[in-house]
């Protein structure tokens, strides 16, 4: 038998992690494969996740102000979705996007092994062609896949995943939506918004349980002025189906309450794709659902072997994917001085109407550490450019440290929270202070401009 072919950096997964990770190593001048056993090449941000939502998600806004057109005093008549039309525009976008990476994953930089791989020992993976193949590091970037978590009747239905919704080239009457996380609440105010009935069952207390609940709050009260019916703080007895649809029966405020809907869409979060990779056999380790275990160079408990992205988290989120699997490439190709992804500056963004972003430190993680702060907010209703914008949810918070007001972190939500955040970026990567933005010129009357107004009220914190 031949010998296995041999690699210096084999990334698993030619996703944003496992692609960009190859991309660097190649360009370090290591001898560099990716294996990816998936039909469509592309990963999910780009085939299944972050660019077919927001092409879907932009046309619903389009849709959404069409509808409302009158609040300008125009009138727009018959606005609604051509789902063919909208699914059709969405496939060409996507098909560009994924027709770019495959010619980068193909352009001959690094071998593109079209497979799926296991370990078989340490240094050894074993493809679904019967090849094996060898590496001196190995960087694991597999991604995750939708979870089916315990809920009484759930598995013993049909339900539609995000990539079912994503696909939709009809307007469905009704869908039952479960869980409250980001994909729940961006794909629940797509299909609101092209004129399906969406109920949304949500366990926590809160929608978007990872942030503030004035954060969450104020994204709740939008998705329900729209006409969503939301129920948050439940407990589900069971889910059932019948040739009608689907029925849910669940405690909601000390009362049973029962909805029937054509469909049901599990948005009830993701897990690692790690089971069926052989990890055990390369000694890599996992917590119980599968998260491979990382230091903060990637390394796993098997230190050739790296993973980035989705299948190690901590963050489910594509420019952190990218970061750390370049971090592991260059790791691997022995660079010095490196640093770690710095998870001071974590940005996130959910892509609702009103946006919501954050990015550094929040203030619950400030008070659970003790830290002293300022801080100051600023609505959305009381700011000219998103008053005639008829933009009014939301708001601006600026937390800053309180001896020289050096920006800690900051939370938007409202019209284009996720642009809006990217004016903290740079200021808290080179670790300005509230003044240091102020000197900065801010044009009038911009979206941008509410920034000013907290910023102004910490400086003036600081003097007093
Ligand atoms: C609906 C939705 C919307 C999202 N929107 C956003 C957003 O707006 N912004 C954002 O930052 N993030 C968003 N995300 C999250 C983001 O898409 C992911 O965090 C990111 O794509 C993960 O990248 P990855 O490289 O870890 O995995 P993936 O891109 O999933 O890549 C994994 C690759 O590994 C391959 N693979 C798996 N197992 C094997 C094996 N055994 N052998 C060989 N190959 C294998 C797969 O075929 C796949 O190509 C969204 C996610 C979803 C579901
Ligand atoms: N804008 C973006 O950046 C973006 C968009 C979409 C997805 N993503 C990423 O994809 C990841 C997956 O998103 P998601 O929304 O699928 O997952 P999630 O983990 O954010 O949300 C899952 C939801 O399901 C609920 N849930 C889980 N198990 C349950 C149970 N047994 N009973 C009742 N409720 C239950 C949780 O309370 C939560 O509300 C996120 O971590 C996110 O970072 C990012």
């Amino acid at each position: 038998m031949a010998k296995p072919k041999s690699y210096d950096f084999i990334c698993i997964g030619g996703g944003s992690a496992g692609f960009n990770a190859a991309r660097v190593a190649v360009s370090l001048g290591l001898r560099t494969a990716v294996v990816d056993g998936a039909r469509e090449l592309g990963g999910l941000c780009i085939l299944r996740g972050c660019m077919p939502s927001k092409t879907l998600l932009y046309a619903a806004e389009v849709l959404h102000h069409s509808r409302h057109a009158e609040r300008f005093g125009l009138k727009v008549a018959g606005a609604r979705a051509d789902m063919k039309a909208v699914q059709a525009r969405k496939k060409r976008i996507i098909a560009d996007f994924a027709q770019y990476r495959h010619q980068a994953l193909t352009a001959g930089r690094f071998d593109l092994i079209r497979a799926q791989a296991r370990f078989v020992d340490p240094h050894t993976l074993e493809l679904s062609s019967g090849k094996k193949i060898r590496g001196r590091h190995f960087l694991i970037g597999t991604g995750s896949k939708v979870a089916v978590p315990p809920v009484p009747g759930l598995a013993d239905i049909k339900t539609w995943t995000s990539d079912e919704v994503l696909n939709l080239d009809f307007v469905p009457k009704s869908v039952l939506v479960l869980g409250g996380g980001i994909v729940a609440c961006e794909l629940a105010q797509f299909l609101n918004r092209i004129g399906t009935k969406v109920m949304l069952v949500q366990r926590s207390r809160n929608i978007l349980r990872d942030h503030s609940d004035d954060a969450s709050t104020v994204v709740q009260q939008a998705l329900a002025d729209e006409g969503i019916e939301l129920f948050a703080g439940t407990q589900i007895n069971q889910i059932a189906q019948d040739r009608r649809g689907v029925s849910i029966t669940f405690q909601h405020d000390g009362r049973t309450v029962t909805r029937r809907a054509a469909h049901c869409f599990n948005a009830l979060g993701r897990v690692p794709n790690t089971a069926g990779l052989g990890l055990e056999s390369a000694g890599v380790k996992t917590r119980p659902d599968g998260q491979i275990l990382i230091n903060r160079w990637q390394q796993t408990s098997t230190p050739h072997i790296y993973a980035a992205g989705d299948c190690s988290g901590p963050h489910e989120i594509v420019h952190i994917a990218i970061a750390q699997g370049e971090l592991a490439a260059r790791h691997a190709a022995g660079v010095k001085q490196l640093k770690p992804v710095d998870f001071s500056l974590l940005l996130n963004v959910v892509f609702t109407d009103p946006q919501l972003a954050t990015i550094g430190a929040l203030e619950r993680d400030l008070e659970a550490r003790g830290v002293r702060y300022l801080k100051a907010s600023y609505p959305f209703n009381d700011h000219g450019k998103s008053i005639l914008m008829e933009a009014n949810y939301g708001y601006v918070k600026v937390l800053a440290e309180p001896k020289r007001g050096r920006i800690l972190g900051a939370e938007i939500v409202g019209k284009d929270a996720g642009e809006l955040i990217h004016c903290f970026s740079t200021p808290l990567a080179l670790r300005a202070t509230v003044r240091d933005m102020l000197r900065a010129p801010w044009y009038h009357p911009t979206l941008a401009e509410i920034v000013t107004y907290p910023l102004e009220e910490i400086a003036d914190q600081l003097k007093g």
